[in-house]
């Protein structure tokens, strides 16, 4: 974690190609779990190993309001490496009196992509922090969202798998306009209740809203650029900047494509059958 913190913030100011960056002493350790050229499938997952043996390293693709967020935090507690959101960390240093505030506030108000030397300078110093704690391991979400920050991040360690999370359209606008924050506990919530139809052979698709408990009730708020106007946004700007990079890890035989099927009641464990981690849920919960 230490040496690829310092690789970064080498390669954030550096002019230098990414390629000239690599480098096998750079790389993590755990190439055996390279997955084959062709594209994962959720029956085809490379991820054999038992996760206890080692410590993964994975990134989560998806459109905003996808739900990124809430199934990296589950997944990283399950696996015991941290959730690094790089979004979350734009958050931070915009309610900081950080050396970017002011730039950020403008950009991000606007739905546009904070520039690349910033958010891995942010991203460094998540990691110098990490380092700091002992923890190696991670799963990215939000990061890289443009072909030149996975170039970057492929310069500098290995990633095991990306997990692709797709969600029928109709739903994604309303699913990032009903999200609300507990502003006391952070806490995150939704009160869309999303109700699709099934129609011309489309099945429906039913999420229960996910509301607060009384406690964080009355402490609800919303994200500045969660917005109408802005959301539609960050929906043309990743379908333009971001879903490249579904294609930059699927040509290397990493991405894992899930469809969510509904809310997380039926999404969760769907999606550990796909991760093949099942058993390691169970084992967790038994020994808790
Ligand atoms: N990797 C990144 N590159 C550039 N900007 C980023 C990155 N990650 C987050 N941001 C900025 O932070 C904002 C919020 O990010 P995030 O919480 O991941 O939102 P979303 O719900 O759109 O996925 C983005 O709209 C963007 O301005």
């Amino acid at each position: 974690m230490a040496v690829l913190n310092r690789v970064l913030r080498l390669r954030a100011a550096s002019s230098f190609s990414v390629r000239s960056f690599r480098s096998s002493s750079f790389l993590n350790s755990e190439t055996d779990l390279k997955a084959s050229s062709s594209v994962i499938t959720q029956n085809s997952l490379p991820l054999q190993r038992d996760v206890k043996d080692r410590n993964a390293q994975w990134v989560f693709l998806g459109c905003p309001g996808v739900g990124k967020g809430t199934y990296a935090s589950r997944l990283s507690t399950l696996l015991g490496v941290p959730h690094i959101a790089t979004g979350d960390l734009v958050r931070d240093e915009l309610s900081s009196s950080g050396p970017f505030a002011l730039q950020l506030a403008e950009v991000v108000n606007q739905g546009k992509l904070v520039s690349d030397e910033i958010i891995i300078n942010l991203l460094s110093k998540r990691l110098e922090a990490s380092a700091a704690k002992g923890e190696t391991g991670f799963i990215l979400d939000g990061f890289p969202r443009t072909i030149r920050q996975a170039e970057i991040l492929e310069g500098v360690t290995d990633i095991d798998l990306v997990v692709n999370l797709k969600l029928r359209e109709e739903a994604l606008l309303a699913k990032c306009l009903g999200r609300r924050i507990c502003s006391e506990c952070g806490g995150n919530y939704n009160v869309a209740c999303i109700d699709i139809k099934g129609e011309d052979g489309k099945p429906g698709m039913y999420m229960a809203p996910l509301l607060p408990p009384p406690h964080c009730a009355s402490k609800l708020i919303t994200r500045s650029d969660d917005t109408e106007e802005v959301v539609k946004e960050r929906l043309r700007i990743y379908n333009d900047k971001s879903q490249p990079v579904e294609g930059f890890y699927r040509s290397r035989g990493k991405l894992l494509e899930f469809d969510l099927p509904g809310g997380i009641p039926e999404s969760w464990p769907k999606l550990l059958q796909a991760l093949n981690l099942e058993d390691h849920e169970d084992k967790q919960s038994a020994a808790a």
